[in-house]
């Protein structure tokens, strides 16, 4: 299907979450021997789970965590404390399972699928899934970093990919990325989308120092200057001053949502896809399951502008998916406690 149709169908079909499964949860929850409300987030996560599946004990074992590969045009202004060759480095590092997101998706049961979306070399290995949409973006300091087409093919990749996934059997996805220099678009997408001023959304990624960070900010003004985004049209936004494997992760947001399937949204990085999938569909927001509150600044308020409360914090900042993975078992433990503790009838303990 053309990527364009992929997308707007897409969008079209997702439904809101299914309120009735969500009162039945809350019924239930209420009826276990704890106070009510006393499991916190871990009852507000496992309604949300039956609203956004329609069950209460859904089989979630299935899981993967989609790791998007992109470089990035932008790099050529130094705006990270590592050079650009990192990102196929660490692509082949996935593929042979010694990144961090590997440990943690084998100690949580998930897998790991690595998409080359736009990285700037030619990888080949058994286990890449190869769909670049280009060699890297262009250098959004002058330019868009992308044409829109390019921007909704990469978004149509991501939908793709899990519509792929979802036919088998996996039922729960988790947000990754990898591509050296792509705060700096995330913090550009929270600027043009929000109005969030640059000194709060700009962060220091892989560690740059205050030199760095300058220079990061100037870079992000000028982009902005130069591209002038339309803060109402995502896509424009997205195509203008995003990244390959951002545009990527809204697809695998959107598909997520579309298969009634939970989506856990990893750090900085992902959650700035998030947000670009929240405007484009809504109703794909109640789909996302937020996981860490990265220790990049900017993340606290991007979460803020999708309504996301982070479950845990780490203070991570690695992306990959890694706060992702981690949340994966808060998630099943959530679905263990509702079906699998005692009520206060079947228990004969006393209510209040
Ligand atoms: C070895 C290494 C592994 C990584 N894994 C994720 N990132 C993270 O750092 C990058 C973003 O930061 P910045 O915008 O400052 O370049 C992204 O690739 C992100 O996934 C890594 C970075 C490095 C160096
Ligand atoms: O929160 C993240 O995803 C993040 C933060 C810094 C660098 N890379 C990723």
């Amino acid at each position: 299907m053309e990527s364009q149709q992929l997308l707007e169908q897409t969008v079209s079909r997702i439904r809101a979450a299914d309120e009735a499964a969500k009162q039945a949860a809350a019924h239930k929850l209420d009826r276990l021997t704890k106070p009510p409300g006393s499991l916190g987030k871990l009852e507000e996560i496992a309604r949300q789970i039956a609203g956004i599946t329609g069950e209460l004990n859904p089989d979630l074992s299935k899981k993967a965590v989609v790791v998007m590969a992109g470089d990035h045009g932008v790099c050529a202004e130094g705006v990270s404390a590592f050079p650009a060759e990192v990102t196929p480095q660490m692509v082949m590092n996935f593929l042979n399972g010694g990144a961090a997101v590997n440990v943690l998706a084998r100690h949580t049961g998930a897998d790991v699928v690595c998409v080359d979306i736009g990285v700037n070399a030619e990888l080949s290995h058994p286990g890449l899934v190869s769909r670049k949409v280009k060699m890297g973006t262009d250098n959004m300091a002058v330019g868009p970093a992308m044409s829109r087409e390019e921007a909704v093919r990469a978004v149509a990749v991501g939908i793709d990919i899990v519509n792929g996934l979802a036919e088998r059997g996996y039922r729960m996805f988790a947000t990754g990325e990898m591509g050296i220099g792509n705060t700096t678009p995330s913090s550009a997408l929270l600027v043009a989308l929000t109005g969030t001023d640059v000194e709060t959304a700009v962060g220091r990624g892989t560690g740059i120092g205050d030199e760095g960070m300058r220079r990061k900010r100037d870079v992000i003004r000028k982009a902005l200057e130069a591209n002038r985004p339309d803060a109402g049209d995502p896509l424009d936004v997205l195509a203008k001053v995003g990244g390959l494997e951002i545009a990527g992760l809204v697809g695998v947001i959107l598909g997520a949502a579309v298969n009634r399937c939970p989506v856990v949204v990893d750090g900085f990085i992902s959650s700035a896809a998030a947000l670009v999938a929240s405007r484009l569909a809504p109703l794909a927001a109640p789909y996302m399951i937020p996981s860490h509150l990265s220790q990049e600044q900017g993340h606290r308020v991007l979460m803020e502008h999708i309504g996301l409360r982070p479950i845990l914090q780490m203070d991570m900042r690695l992306g990959e998916g890694t706060g992702a993975v981690m949340a994966f078992p808060v998630v099943e433990a959530a679905m263990k406690l509702m079906n699998e503790m005692a009520t206060f009838e079947s228990a004969g303990v006393s209510e209040n």
